[in-house]
């Protein structure tokens, strides 16, 4: 095979493409189908390459099947599945033919999505010499004034989203009021996706197509991003390391980022890896594995000498790979590993509020900060006590609670309040007025890159005076704090507060969290409720609509203490076992930085609830 040969089957291997304002309209794709097929197929097994809308990431195989092994004409590949674009060399890549060594990604040679890589390279150029015959090298011949580029975005495959790559030459189109090449910055191009149209951008030099196309993809987003994911590897009974190497790293990987993984080897050994971890080199910590781990990364960072520093410097976010997985679904919005890897690059950095935890066992230790809930009675009960039943997955803790309900058990105390908003109608004045606040703060449509970036150095201001508590374990109850009715408190069943919506992905315990609004959630039942009406109490967890409940207590409060005055029990604390001792907690506003989408927590609706 000589070079010109080689040459023929780069030019046949590219799909002609516009840059729109919404992302890269693919025009045609010819013969880029073949070696796309098997780029898609390293491994033999039968996976068709996506036809369908890219906007909303559905397929469309059965509705119009002669379409499977094709991209529509005209289909829109939306910036926000980008995952990373590169430049090519098109006569360096007809020369030579080795294209992959060229395109290769950042992974290092022993990263099993390299070895991935390189079998696709293999088989690319298996491809060049399989066409050397072909007579028809002239059909699409590639423009030399047009850009090469290695786009690679993601599509659906099954219920996760995959890394898939294409080759394509992007048009040069030229500005609003210049020459006409057979397209004009006016031209609209039909959006398979949306339904919209598409108006078409210019760009005057080619080499800074690829850079314009990865800041669209990125816009207000740290691109190069330096992540240590911390791997719990019996987390998820089991999985948690099979479902991080096969559905998140190989997104992560085709970005720009940097990924070192390390494994947890012992129980709260995540907490030594924060304690220890290198400020210079990481700017992500990312956790596969349940709220177990992304727990003890933030206390873990909260005993380091130079917090301030590390709570500034570090994002602590969550890959979905364990059994409990409550901050991916309320932070990403999503319980699916493969959609939060993309959020993890795709996400705004935002700032939530922790809860401070004393106990006497612990304080003069440490304060324990509390990125999700705290529980009292009938759940914390349920969650730790049915332990001997985990192979049931999550609806072991719903017939925990059930069973524990159905006992008419009752969970004595003494409970002190500094309400923030007691009233359930000011709560939903308050929700709506702090939830449209954040989204103003954080939505990149509505925020320029300047003033994300801007938001973004604001936040970077922590000092140690934030991580001061305001109340002391030791000290009389404050005189602006409320106690609750003894006749509740005595009688008291549920006890839970939280700071995001989700406990679980069934269970929108707090549909009125927000991430930053200086408060916390407090829900609290009597033992007394009948049960004709407890149980529709519960069984409306999942929509979030027990807090409207008049049997309900829901109040947002900035710290409680809780003294219990029962024998036996515990307190759980994000999940993990607390001793029975008096507990207070307090809120400590703003402290940790992790990624949302759009900056929000998701949208639980609780603002149409009323
Ligand atoms: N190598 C290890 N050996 C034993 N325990 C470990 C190890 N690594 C982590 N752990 C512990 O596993 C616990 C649960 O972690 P995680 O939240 O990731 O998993 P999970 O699947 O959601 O489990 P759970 O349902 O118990 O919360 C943590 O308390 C952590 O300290």
């Amino acid at each position: 095979m000589n070079n010109s040969d080689r040459f023929s089957y780069s030019r046949k291997s590219y799909s002609r493409a516009l840059l729109t304002r919404e992302g890269i309209v693919v025009k045609n794709q010819g013969p880029v189908t073949d070696a796309y097929d098997q780029i898609g197929n390293p491994n033999g097994s039968s996976v068709s390459f996506f036809s369908g809308c890219f906007t909303c990431l559905t397929t469309d195989y059965e509705s119009d099947p002669s379409k499977v092994g094709l991209l529509p004409n005209n289909t829109l590949i939306p910036f926000r599945r980008i995952l990373n674009a590169k430049s090519i060399d098109s006569l360096a890549l007809s020369r030579d033919g080795e294209y992959g060594r060229r395109t290769q990604s950042t992974v290092g040679p022993s990263d099993p999505n390299a070895v991935l890589q390189n079998n696709i390279n293999n088989q690319i150029d298996k491809k060049n010499i399989d066409n050397d015959n072909d007579d028809d090298d002239d059909d699409e011949l590639h423009d030399s004034t047009d850009s090469l580029i290695e786009l690679t975005f993601v599509v659906p495959h099954g219920n996760d989203i995959v890394p898939r790559k294409l080759y394509l030459s992007i048009e040069h189109v030229p500005t609003v009021g210049g020459g006409n090449s057979g397209s004009n910055t006016n031209q609209l191009v039909g959006n398979s996706g949306s339904g919209s149209t598409t108006s078409v951008i210019s760009q005057e030099n080619s080499e800074d197509i690829v850079e314009l196309i990865l800041q669209r993809s990125f816009e207000g987003i740290k691109r190069h991003k330096s992540i240590l994911v911390v791997i719990n590897p019996y987390g998820g009974k089991g999985k948690a390391r099979t479902l991080y190497e096969s559905k998140c790293h190989p997104i992560l990987a085709s970005t720009e980022c940097k990924i070192d993984i390390a494994y947890t080897k012992y129980a709260c050994h995540a907490m030594d890896i924060a304690k220890e971890i290198d400020l210079e080199k990481y700017d992500t910590i990312a956790c596969a594995s349940g709220d177990g781990i992304p727990y003890e990364i933030i206390n873990g960072l909260y005993q380091r000498p130079d917090r301030v520093a590390a709570f500034n410097k570090l994002t602590v976010t969550q890959l979905p790979c364990g059994s409990g997985n409550a901050m991916s679904i309320s932070c990403h919005w999503t319980n699916n590993p493969s959609y939060a890897a993309l959020c993890l690059v795709k996400s705004t950095e935002a700032r939530i509020d922790m809860m401070c935890c004393s106990q006497e066992s612990y304080v003069n230790e440490f304060p324990r900060l509390s990125f999700l809930s705290q529980t009292y009675g009938v759940i914390a009960e349920s969650d730790i006590n049915t332990e001997f039943i985990r192979w049931m997955g999550p609806s072991r803790f719903e017939l925990g609670v059930a069973v524990t309900v159905l006992q008419g058990r009752k969970y004595p105390c003494d409970l002190y309040v500094k309400y923030a908003v007691k009233d359930k109608k000011d709560i939903h004045i308050h929700y709506i007025e702090q939830k449209n606040k954040t989204t103003l703060l954080f939505d990149r449509e509505t925020t320029t890159p300047e003033e994300c970036k801007a938001q973004l150095a604001s936040d970077n201001d922590l000092t140690e005076a934030d991580f001061k508590l305001k109340y002391s374990l030791n000290d009389d109850i404050p005189q602006d704090w409320e106690r609750l009715n003894p006749d509740i408190a005595n009688n008291l069943q549920i006890f839970y507060t939280g700071k995001m919506p989700y406990m679980a992905a069934d269970t929108k315990f707090f549909p009125a969290a927000l991430p930053s609004d200086g408060s916390f959630d407090m829900v609290i039942t009597d033992s007394r409720t009948p049960l004709t009406k407890i149980t529709p109490i519960l069984l409306s967890l999942d929509k979030g609509t027990h807090i409207l409940e008049p049997e309900v207590i829901h109040a947002k409060v900035l710290a409680y203490r809780l003294v219990p005055k029962v024998q036996k029990g515990l307190f759980s604390v994000d999940g993990e076992k607390f001793p029975l001792e008096t507990l207070q907690v307090e809120i400590l506003p703003r402290l940790v930085k992790t990624l949302l989408v759009n900056g929000s927590y998701i949208d639980s609706e609780f603002d149409t609830m009323i």
